[in-house]
């Protein structure tokens, strides 16, 4: 299966190294181009822009900052729309907003493409593992033919039914996650500044109920003090505003993640 890749960030990298350990063809673009050098370095074509990409592959994904930077991809000169069109399918696995996956998604199909937003849980390791958890939406046809390719990126993919519906679970995920870590992070200041060892706390809440894979993984280089990004706070703060807003739209009231929001800020 031959796939294009848009975006070779943290996760873009590893998402398709991923492909390329597993025998996919992949052709890659990034922004600053020089970040494509260690994926060909393991056998991945390069095309110079997001077009040349979706010109030579029947399937692309992206995996790009924000809303702005996937409506760029999509519309700008030398983008998306330029090559999208019958019996070619289009895959932001971005964290964006439901209002850009609509955007983007009606655009590709006025082209006569088809359209999957695709946003993933998981971080750096699980996106190296092929870990992720896959929050489709759209069109259910793109999305079966991409069950291959997600197979290989995640342990569980779910198909969430319209446009909207995965940038929509995403948010809502990363807005409980962000306040997690808000908390997590005040609790672990509460403790040495009481007092208390915070290695002792690290170990009582693993073994109570609120044990998590979250904080097992970032606690112990949170008590080193080594924050090496696998999720820079950028994206993060990015989700909170989204998922405020997401908030906004439907009358819901959420004063800890805003609270979470504002020490993101
Ligand atoms: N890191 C994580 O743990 C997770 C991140 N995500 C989401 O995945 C997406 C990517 O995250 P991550 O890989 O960490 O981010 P990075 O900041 O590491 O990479 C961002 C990517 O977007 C590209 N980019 C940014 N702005 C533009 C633009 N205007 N035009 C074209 N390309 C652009 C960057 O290109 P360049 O290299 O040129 O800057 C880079 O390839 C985000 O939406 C994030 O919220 C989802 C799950 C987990
Ligand atoms: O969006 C990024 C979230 C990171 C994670 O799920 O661990």
């Amino acid at each position: 299966m031959e796939v294009g890749f848009l975006g070779l960030g943290i996760m873009g990298k590893a998402m398709a190294a991923n492909l390329l350990r597993h025998g996919f063809r992949v052709t890659v673009w990034n922004r600053t181009l020089s970040k494509c050098d260690e994926l060909v370095a393991m056998g991945a074509a390069v095309g110079d822009t997001p077009a040349s990409v979706v010109a030579k592959c029947k399937y692309t994904i992206a995996m790009l900052s924000d809303p702005s930077a996937a409506l760029s991809v999509v519309f700008d000169k030398d983008g998306v729309l330029e090559q999208i069109g019958e019996g070619k399918g289009y895959v932001d696995m971005s964290t964006v907003d439901a209002a850009t996956s609509c955007k983007i998604s009606e655009a590709v199909k006025q082209k006569g493409g088809a359209f999957v937003e695709a946003p993933v849980s998981g971080s750096k390791k699980p996106a190296e593992d092929g870990q992720l958890v896959i929050l489709a939406a759209g069109d259910k046809a793109l999305y079966d033919d991409m069950v291959p390719a997600f197979d290989v990126l995640g342990k569980k993919s779910f198909f969430l039914g319209e446009m909207g519906n995965g940038a929509k679970m995403k948010l809502v995920v990363n807005m409980i996650m962000g306040s997690m870590m808000n908390a997590f992070s005040e609790g672990l200041c509460l403790a040495d500044k009481s007092g208390l060892s915070p290695q002792t706390l690290l170990d009582v809440l693993d073994l109570g109920a609120i044990a998590n894979p979250m904080f097992k993984m970032k606690g112990p280089s949170m008590l080193q003090g080594s924050y090496n990004p696998a999720f820079p706070l950028k994206h993060q703060q990015k989700d909170m505003r989204l998922a405020l807003s997401l908030g906004d739209e439907n009358a819901v009231s959420m004063p800890v993640a805003a609270a979470s929001n504002e020490a993101c800020t």
